[in-house]
C-alpha cells in the first residue's frame, strides 16, 4: 500500500481528445504514455519519481485495458533491461527511477541497450534527485547520457511541456534508433498544470505479434563484432540523426528580449527559477516576457551546434544556467564557438556557483554578476549589489535559536527498538563497526542513537561489512532493509557473505513495504496483492543461499529479546554469516492500514480499545535516559511538578500510537518504572464500565488515605 493513493486522479487518464487534463505532472507523464501507445511500461520506486510508480499501480486496471503491461521491477537495472522488449520490435516502453543512484544501477542494462539501438521508441524517465531536500549523493545524469550516447530531455517545468516532450522522446528515439532519457527533476515532478488530452492509444503492434513471430537480429546484439559497429553508428548515424529531429522539430526554445547583445541559455528544468529571479529583478514579467533573449535547452544532449551559432550571432555574451558540475554542457559551448572561431564571452560558472543547487536567491546573484559585467543598465539604479541582506541574519538568528532537528524514525517506529537494542549491546560488547544501507534503518546513523559506520548503495550493507570479517573476538555488523534485500542484497550482501564464509552479522530490518520509497509492496509483504505474488518470508531466500544461522524476531519492541539474539550472534561459536530478521509493521503504514477500520468500526459503535503511554511525573527521576535510548519523537520534557526538584521530567505527548517501545527501553536498561500504559477505549461495554468504578473505588481508597497520612505527617 502506497503512501497515497491515487485512485481518483487517475480517472483523468481515461480524458479523450479535446478535454482539459488538469493536475500534477506525474500524472500528466502518464497520460502521456498512454497517448503515445506504449506497451510496457516498468520501474522502481525513489524520490522524486516514486509517485509515478504509485500512479501506475493504481492505473493498472485501465493500463491492461489498454494492452499495456506495468511491472514493479526488482531494481533498476531490471527496470532497464525490460527496454529490451524496443530492440527488436516496434514496441514503444518506458522506464522509470530515481538518479542518478537508480541510473548507477541500471547502467549495465542501459550500456547494453545503447549499444545493439532500439527499433520502439524506448524512454527512461528519471527523477533527478539533485538539490536541497535529496537523499542520495549529489551528481549528474548527464554524464551516464554522455558515456553511453542516449539522448538527455530536461523540459522546461510546465505541464504542456513535459506531455510533449514524452510523445516527442518517443519520436526522437525511434528516428535516432536510441533510448531517450527524460529527466524530471523534484520540482518539475510536483508542477501543476493543464493540458489538452488527446485519445489514449492503443499500440498497432502487439506484445503477442511478438511472441508470436520473434525477430533475430544479431547485429543487434552486444557482443563483438558488433559492438565496434555499434560504436560507429552512434557517431555517424544516431547523432546526426537526432541533432535534425531536435531542430526540426523546435524542442529546444528561443524566447526573444530587447537586450540583444546578450543571452541567457539554460537547462529547461531550470527555467521557472531562472525566470523567477529574473521577474523580482526587474528583468521579466510575470508572464514571462524577458528582456534578455533567452534559449532554453528541452534537450541537453546532444547539443544542436546550429542553434548556438544562430543564438550567439551579434552577442558579445552569454549567461550558461547548467545546474551541478562538471559543467558538461558549458564545455562543449566553448569547444563549439571555439571550432567555427566565433567570439561571444561565454559566462556561467564564473558568476554562478560550480556545486549546489541553483536557488532563487543564487541564480539571482549570478544574473546580477552577469548584468554588472555585461549589461548594467539593465538593472534597477538602485538595487543594491547584494539584494538581501536579511537572509543572512536570519540564518544567524536561526543558528543560534533554533533546535536542529535531524531525520529520525517516525513516532511508533519498530526500526527504533532494534536500534535501541544495539546501543545495549555495545554497552556490553563494546562499539560495533556497522555497514549500513539504504533505507529508513539508516536514520539509525544519527542522533541519538550514532549507530553506523558507511552506506554503500541499496542492498550493499553486507558487501559492505564483508571485508572485516570477525576477528580477535569482534565481529562486524551490516544492516540492510527488506526494500534492499529484495533490491539487490540476497546476492550481493547474503549471497557474498555465504560464499566468502564472512564471520559476520547480518540485520535484516523487515518493516513489511519498501516503507522509505513510500510504502510500496516487495516480495515478502504480508498484504494480498492482486497484481502481484506477495508473502514470500525472507527466511526461507536467506536459507535457500545457504545461511544456516538464522533467528527470525517477530516483534522488535521486545527490545530484551532483540538484545539478546544480537548478543548471541556477536558472540557465538558459530562461524560464518548469522542472519537475524527483525520483523515489526511499518508503523506509517499500519496506521494508514489501520487508522480508517477503527474508525468505521467506532461509527459502527463497536467497542475500540487504543493504547497510549504516559510517564508518571512524580516517578520520573528527570535523567531522560529514555529518550536517548529510545529518540521517539513524542517523548519530550516538561516542568517538575515536584518544587523541590528542577530537571524537567520526560512527558509523552499526544502523536504516541501506543507501541510501548519506551516502557519496553526503560525496562531492558533498567531505567525506571515511570512509563505507565493507558487504554482509550471507544464505545465500552458496561463490563468496561464496572471494572472502571471498582478501579476507581480501589484507588481512591488508597489514594484518600495517602494523602490523610500526607496531612497528618
Ligand atoms: O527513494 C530514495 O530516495 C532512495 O534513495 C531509494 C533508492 C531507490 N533506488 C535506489 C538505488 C540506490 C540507492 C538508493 C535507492
Amino acid at each position: 500500500m502506497a503512501e497515497r493513493s491515487f485512485k481518483e486522479e487517475v480517472k483523468q487518464l481515461k480524458l479523450g481528445a479535446g478535454e482539459e487534463f488538469k493536475g500534477e505532472a506525474i500524472l500528466a507523464v502518464t497520460k502521456a504514455l498512454l497517448q503515445s501507445g506504449v506497451s510496457y511500461v516498468s520501474g522502481y520506486q525513489g524520490a522524486p519519481i516514486s509517485h509515478l510508480i504509485d500512479v501506475l499501480n493504481d492505473a493498472n486496471e485501465m493500463l491492461q485495458e489498454l494492452g499495456v503491461r506495468f511491472e514493479s521491477s526488482a531494481n533498476e537495472a531490471a527496470a532497464a533491461a525490460s527496454l529490451a522488449v524496443s530492440v527488436n520490435y516496434p514496441l514503444r516502453g518506458a522506464c522509470t527511477f530515481k538518479a542518478p543512484v537508480g541510473t548507477n544501477v541500471a547502467s549495465d542494462a542501459l550500456a547494453n541497450l545503447s549499444s545493439g539501438g532500439v527499433k520502439g521508441g524506448a524512454l527512461i524517465i528519471v527523477g533527478e534527485d539533485y538539490g536541497e531536500g535529496s537523499s542520495i549523493m549529489q551528481e549528474r545524469s548527464h554524464a551516464f547520457a554522455m558515456k553511453s550516447q542516449m539522448w538527455l530531455l530536461d523540459p522546461r517545468p510546465n505541464v504542456q511541456t513535459i506531455v510533449d516532450m514524452v510523445e516527442k522522446g518517443f519520436q526522437l528515439s525511434e528516428v535516432s534508433n536510441t533510448a531517450v532519457m527524460l529527466q524530471l527533476r523534484i520540482r518539475a515532478c510536483h508542477v501543476y498544470g493543464s493540458f489538452i488530452a488527446k485519445d489514449n492509444k492503443r499500440s498497432e503492434f502487439s506484445r503477442l505479434d511478438a511472441l508470436q513471430n520473434p525477430v533475430r537480429d544479431v547485429s543487434r546484439y552486444a557482443l563483438p563484432p558488433f559492438t565496434y559497429q555499434h560504436e560507429h553508428e552512434k557517431i555517424e548515424q544516431r547523432w546526426p540523426a537526432a541533432v535534425k529531429f531536435i531542430k526540426d522539430n523546435k524542442i529546444n526554445e528561443f524566447f526573444d528580449g530587447e537586450a540583444k547583445d546578450i543571452g541567457i541559455v539554460m537547462q529547461g528544468g531550470m527555467y521557472n527559477g531562472v525566470l523567477r529571479a529574473m521577474e523580482i529583478m526587474g528583468l521579466a514579467d510575470v508572464y514571462g516576457n524577458s528582456r534578455i533573449p533567452l534559449y532554453v535547452l528541452n534537450a541537453t544532449y546532444p547539443l544542436v551546434d546550429d542553434e548556438f551559432v544562430e543564438f550567439c550571432a551579434g552577442k558579445k555574451a552569454i549567461m550558461v544556467v547548467e545546474e551541478g558540475q562538471p559543467e558538461f554542457i558549458e564545455q562543449a559551448i566553448n569547444t563549439m564557438l571555439r571550432r567555427r572561431d566565433i567570439q561571444t564571452r561565454i559566462e556561467g560558472k564564473s558568476v554562478l556557483p560550480m556545486a549546489g543547487e541553483y536557488t532563487g536567491s543564487v541564480l539571482k546573484a549570478g544574473l546580477q554578476k552577469f548584468c554588472i559585467a555585461h549589461r548594467p543598465d539593465l538593472l534597477a539604479p538602485d538595487e543594491p549589489p547584494q539584494t538581501n541582506k536579511s537572509l543572512p541574519a536570519a540564518l544567524e538568528t536561526l543558528g543560534t535559536n533554533v533546535q536542529g532537528r535531524p531525520p529520525s524514525f517516525c513516532t511508533g517506529c519498530p526500526e527504533r527498538p532494534i536500534f535501541s537494542a544495539m546501543k545495549l549491546v555495545q554497552r556490553e560488547v563494546g562499539p560495533l563497526h556497522v555497514s549500513a544501507d539504504i533505507g529508513c534503518h539508516t536514520f539509525a546513523s544519527l542522533q541519538p542513537f550514532n549507530i553506523g559506520q558507511t552506506t554503500m548503495g541499496y542492498g550493499l550493507g553486507g558487501a559492505g561489512a564483508s571485508p572485516l570479517s570477525g576477528q580477535g573476538g569482534k565481529r562486524p555488523v551490516a544492516v540492510v532493509g527488506d526494500g534492499g534485500f529484495w533490491h539487490n542484497g540476497l546476492v550481493s550482501s547474503v549471497g557474498h557473505q555465504v560464499f566468502n564464509k564472512t564471520d559476520g552479522v547480518m540485520l535484516i530490518v523487515d518493516n513489511g513495504y519498501a516503507a522509505a520509497t513510500g510504502g510500496q509492496d516487495i516480495l515478502s509483504s504480508a498484504a494480498n496483492v492482486e497484481t502481484r505474488s506477495t508473502q514470500h518470508p525472507i527466511e526461507k531466500a536467506v536459507r535457500g543461499v545457504g545461511v544456516e544461522w538464522v533467528k527470525h524476531i517477530t516483534r522488535t519492541y521486545d527490545v530484551a529479546k532483540m538484545r539478546d539474539t544480537l548478543r548471541e550472534a556477536l558472540t557465538t561459536d558459530v562461524k560464518g554469516p548469522k542472519v537475524i530478521i527483525a520483523s515489526s509493521e511499518c508503523m506509517l503504514n499500519k496506521q494508514r492500514r489501520v487508522k480508517p477500520l477503527l474508525r468505521a468500526a467506532v461509527k459502527r459503535g463497536e467497542r475500540v480499545v487504543r493504547e497510549r503511554f504516559g510517564v508518571d511525573p512524580d516517578t520520573c527521576t528527570g535523567d531522560h535516559s529514555c529518550i536517548r535510548l529510545s529518540g521517539c519523537p513524542s517523548l519530550t520534557i516538561a516542568p517538575n511538578p515536584d518544587p523541590l526538584r528542577r530537571d524537567p521530567v520526560t512527558k509523552v505527548i499526544n502523536s504516541c500510537v501506543g507501541c510501548g517501545n519506551c516502557g519496553e527501553v526503560a525496562h531492558a536498561a533498567i531505567l525506571c518504572p515511570s512509563f505507565f500504559r493507558a487504554s482509550i477505549i471507544d464505545n465500552p461495554t458496561r463490563w468496561d464500565f464496572f471494572k472502571q468504578r471498582i478501579r476507581d473505588a480501589v484507588i481512591g481508597f488508597f489514594q484518600r488515605r495517602l494523602e490523610r497520612k500526607m496531612v497528618s505527617a
